[in-house]
C-alpha cells in the first residue's frame, strides 16, 4: 500500500503574531491581533479604511514597534529593522510605485541586484520594456516590476499591502495570480491587504476580517466569500472596500 505524505508535514508559521497591539506614538490602533501565516499560505487582511490593515502590515515589517504582544516573523520574535528582516526573507510591498522612475526598467532590476532574466521569467510582459524608463510604464506595469524584484528573491514571507491599488480589474488579477503561483511552487507565505475583495477571495487560502483596529472574523476565503454580503455590510461598510471588485 503506498502511503501518500503529501501534507503529511504541518508547514511552518512565517509569520505569528499574538495579543499584538500597535499603533503611533503609544495611541493604540490595533488591538490583540491573533494573525497566523503558514508557508505556501496566502491570507488576506481585509477591512473597512482606517481599520487598521496598514498599522498592522507596518508592524510586522519591523516599521513599527508593538505597543504589546508577540510578533514573531520567520521564526524570531526579537524585534528587528525592515533591513534585516529582509535578509532574513521577508519582502514587503506596497502601493507606492518604489521603482525609480527615471531609470529604465532594467536599470531598476539590475540596482536591485536582480537578473532581468528571472524577473522576465516571472512577468514575461517586462521583457518588451527593459529599455523603458519606469516612469513611462503603466502603474500596472510598475507593480509588476515591483512584484517581480520582489519574488526573484525568493522570500519566504511577502507582505503586499494594497499592491493593486488604483489598478484595472485585469492587472490586479495578474499581480494575484503570480502570488497565489509562487505561494504554490516556492512554497511563499503571503499576507495581502487588498481592496479587490472578491479578487482576493480568488485567491486566498484564508482571510482575516478587521474593523476599527480588530480581527473581528476569520475564515477560510470560501467561508468568507459564501456570505460576502455580509461581511460587506457589517465590517466592510465605509469607504473603498465595499466595492468588491
Ligand atoms: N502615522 C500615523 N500617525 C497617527 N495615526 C495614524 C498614522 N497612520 C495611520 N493612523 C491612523 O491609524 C488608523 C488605522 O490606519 P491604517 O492606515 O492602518 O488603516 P487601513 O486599514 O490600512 O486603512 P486604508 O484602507 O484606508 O489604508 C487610522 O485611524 C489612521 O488615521
Amino acid at each position: 500500500m503506498t502511503i501518500t505524505q503529501e501534507k503529511a508535514m504541518p508547514s511552518t508559521a512565517v509569520l505569528e503574531c499574538q495579543g499584538l497591539s500597535a499603533g503611533y506614538g503609544g495611541t493604540v490602533v490595533c488591538r490583540g491581533l491573533d494573525i497566523t501565516v503558514r508557508s505556501g499560505e496566502v491570507v488576506a487582511l481585509i477591512g473597512a479604511n482606517g481599520a487598521g490593515k496598514s498599522t498592522t502590515m507596518l508592524t510586522v515589517a519591523g516599521e513599527l514597534a508593538p505597543i504589546s504582544g508577540r510578533v514573531s516573523v520567520l521564526g524570531s520574535d526579537k524585534r528587528a529593522s525592515l533591513a534585516t528582516l529582509a535578509k532574513r526573507g521577508l519582502s514587503y510591498v506596497t502601493e507606492e510605485r518604489s521603482v525609480i522612475m527615471g531609470l529604465t526598467t532594467a536599470d531598476n532590476l539590475r540596482l536591485a541586484g536582480v537578473s532581468a532574466e528571472a524577473a522576465c521569467a516571472v512577468f514575461p510582459e517586462l521583457r518588451a520594456l527593459l529599455g523603458r524608463p519606469a516612469g513611462l510604464l503603466s502603474g500596472g506595469e510598475q507593480q509588476m516590476l515591483t512584484l517581480a524584484r520582489a519574488l526573484v528573491r525568493n522570500p519566504k514571507l511577502l507582505l503586499a499591502d494594497e499592491l493593486s491599488l488604483g489598478l484595472a480589474p485585469q492587472i490586479v488579477a495578474r499581480l494575484l495570480d503570480v502570488v497565489r503561483a509562487a505561494a504554490d511552487t516556492e512554497n511563499l507565505g503571503v499576507l495581502l491587504v487588498e481592496q479587490h475583495v472578491r479578487q482576493v477571495l480568488r485567491v486566498a487560502d484564508r482571510v482575516y476580517v478587521m474593523r476599527r483596529g480588530q480581527v473581528m472574523l476569520e475564515g477560510t476565503a470560501a467561508e468568507i466569500g459564501a456570505d460576502l454580503d455580509a461581511v460587506q455590510r457589517a465590517y466592510l461598510s465605509s469607504g473603498e472596500q465595499g466595492e468588491s471588485g
